[in-house]
């Protein structure tokens, strides 16, 4: 009912819900606690949803995060078209400190990227009218808000034009310069 992937970057998981397909389309249970928590090991207490259109191809949203105790860890996915999404670990101390990894979701293939806490996480759209829709271990904080800008982490965003940013995405500092509030448990 739930496939799990793990990635290269402990903690960050790739699930796939189970689609059952008839006549009429399909049905997915896109979130299921129980499930989630037996298949991942991680049980999540989700307090707010997001969901975000970007209009055209190549609008790049992050790359961002929220400091302790205002950290959110995200269940995310796409609910039309399609983006890659993406997730910079930032745990100081961690193995795997500055290191990313890139996911394609789309409406189309049903998928969703686990993004715990301590983790920058961003998205570049693949089609027009692309909408986000993600679950949040943490309200919004606007206090508490961090950014990394786009280009400073070696990622290949794949862009086949100009990409679109806030000027909030394009001021962002760089990784090198981030002085981040997370620390690596070591799990
Ligand atoms: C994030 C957020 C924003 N807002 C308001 C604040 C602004 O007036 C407006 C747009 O916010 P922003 O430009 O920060 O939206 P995104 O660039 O999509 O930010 C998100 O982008 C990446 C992909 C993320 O993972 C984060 O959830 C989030 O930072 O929505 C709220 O009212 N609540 C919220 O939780």
């Amino acid at each position: 009912m739930l496939d799990v992937e793990q990635t290269a970057l402990a903690g960050l998981l790739i699930l796939t819900p189970r689609r059952f397909g008839d006549a009429r389309g399909f049905f997915a249970e896109t979130w299921n606690a129980a499930r989630f928590a037996e298949a991942t090991g991680v049980d999540p207490a989700f307090v707010q949803d997001n969901h975000s259109l970007s209009a055209d191809v190549n609008t790049i949203r992050g790359l961002h995060f929220q400091a302790p105790p205002h950290g959110q860890g995200k269940l995310v996915r796409c609910g039309r078209g399609a983006l890659w999404d993406v997730a910079v670990d930032i745990r100081r101390g961690s193995p795997t400190y500055g290191a990313w990894v890139g996911v394609d979701l789309s409406a189309e293939n049903g998928r969703q990227l686990w993004v715990p806490e301590g983790f920058a996480h961003g998205f570049v759209t693949r089609a027009p009218d692309t909408e986000i829709i993600y679950k949040c271990t943490g309200y919004y904080a606007p206090e508490a808000e961090g950014a990394v800008h786009w280009e400073s982490v070696g990622i290949d965003w794949g862009l086949t034009g100009t990409p679109i940013l806030s000027d909030k995405d394009a001021e962002a500092p760089a990784l090198a310069d981030l002085d981040s509030p997370f620390e690596w448990s070591g799990a």
